[in-house]
C-alpha cells in the first residue's frame, strides 16, 4: 500500500549551485522523509565563490504559489529563507494568515531570517529588515538567526554563552514563540552550541565543531530539518534537537565542490553505496 508523507513548504530563494536555499531545503525534506513544496521568492546566480546577482519573483506570484499548495495539498509545517524585499515579506505574512500557517494557527512556521550569504553578499534589501521583525517574527513558531543576523536584528554582539542568552531575550521581544541563537560563528569555541529559548526554558544544544571550510547551506539545512520534525508532529525542543543532530552529521560529511565553499551534505541519511555516485575529483 502506498503512504502519503507529511508535507513541508519552503518559501525561499533558488541557489543555482544547489547547496543552499530552496535546493538545500528540498534535499533535507527528502532525507527526512517529508514531501517538500516550494514558493520561490528569488532566483540567485550563485556558485561556490559567492552570489553574482539575483532577480526577485513578483510578490503576487509568491502569494499564488503558497495559495496553490496550501489549498490543494495541505501544509504540515512551513519555513522561510531568503525573502529579498519588504514587499515579498508583507505578501508572505498576509498569505500565511489566510491559509492558517503560523504560531497563532495550527501549522508550525519557522523563520530563518536570511540577510546575506556566507560570502557576505546581500540577499535581503536593507529596508526589508524591519519587515522581518514586524511582519514575520510575531507569526513565527521559531526563528533561527545566525550571529550576524542577531547583530543586525537586535544590535547584540554575541561573543559567548552569556551574550547568546541576552540575544535570545532581545529576539523574543519581537514576538516569536521560540528563538534558536545559532553558535556556528563562535569560531574560537571548540564546540558548536546553539541556544533555544521561549523565555521560560533555555536549552543549550551542544555538539562537536567539525574542522571543515565547507558549510554552505548549513543554516538552511538546519531550519529545514527542524521544519521536517515539526511537520511530523514533534514539539519544538524535540524537533530542534533532531535538527541539530541532523546538521551535525551533514557538516561532518560536507564535501568540496567548485573552487570556493562546498555544501553540507544530507546524503548520510541515504544509501552511501550508490554505484557511480562518487565523482572522483
Ligand atoms: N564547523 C561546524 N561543525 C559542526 N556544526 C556546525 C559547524 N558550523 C556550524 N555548525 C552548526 O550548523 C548550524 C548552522 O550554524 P551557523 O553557522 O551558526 O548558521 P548559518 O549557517 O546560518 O550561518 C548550527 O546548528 C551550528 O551549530
Ligand atoms: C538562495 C540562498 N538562500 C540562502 C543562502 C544562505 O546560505 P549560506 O549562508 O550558506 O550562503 C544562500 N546563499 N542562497
Amino acid at each position: 500500500m502506498t503512504t502519503t508523507p507529511r508535507t513541508a513548504l519552503t518559501i525561499a530563494g533558488s541557489d543555482s549551485g544547489g547547496g543552499a536555499g530552496i535546493q538545500a531545503d528540498l534535499r533535507t525534506f527528502f532525507a527526512n522523509g517529508v514531501h517538500g513544496m516550494t514558493a520561490i521568492t528569488a532566483v540567485t546566480v550563485q556558485n561556490s565563490l559567492g552570489v553574482q546577482g539575483f532577480t526577485e519573483i513578483p510578490a503576487e506570484v509568491v502569494t499564488a504559489q503558497i495559495r496553490a499548495v496550501a489549498s490543494d495539498m495541505g501544509v504540515d509545517a512551513a519555513k522561510t529563507g531568503m525573502l529579498a524585499t519588504a514587499e515579498i515579506i508583507q505578501a508572505v505574512a498576509k498569505t500565511l494568515d489566510e491559509v492558517h500557517i503560523g504560531r497563532n494557527a495550527a501549522i508550525p512556521f519557522v523563520v530563518d531570517p536570511v540577510a546575506a550569504s556566507m560570502h557576505g553578499d546581500a540577499l535581503l534589501r536593507e529596508e526589508a529588515l524591519e519587515a522581518i521583525r514586524t511582519e514575520l517574527f510575531p507569526r513565527a513558531t521559531l526563528v533561527t538567526p545566525n550571529l550576524d543576523e542577531v547583530r543586525l536584528l537586535t544590535g547584540v554582539e554575541v561573543t559567548g554563552r552569556e551574550s547568546q542568552r541576552e540575544a535570545a531575550g532581545a529576539l523574543l521581544e519581537f514576538g516569536a514563540q521560540w528563538v534558536l541563537v545559532k553558535g556556528g560563528h563562535l569560531y574560537e569555541d571548540p564546540e558548536c552550541t546553539d541556544l533555544l529559548s521561549d523565555g521560560v526554558q533555555c536549552i543549550e544544544l551542544t555538539g562537536p565543531r567539525h574542522d571543515t571550510p565547507h558549510t554552505h547551506g548549513g543554516g538552511d539545512t538546519l531550519a529545514s530539518a527542524i521544519t521536517s520534525g515539526l511537520a511530523k508532529g514533534l514539539g519544538v525542543p524535540d524537533a530542534v534537537e533532531a535538527g541539530k543532530r541532523f546538521i551535525e552529521r551533514s557538516v561532518a560529511e560536507a564535501y568540496p565542490l567548485g573552487a570556493g565553499v562546498g555544501p553540507v551534505s544530507p546524503f548520510w541519511r541515504l544509501a552511501h553505496d550508490q554505484p557511480g555516485a562518487a565523482a572522483g575529483r
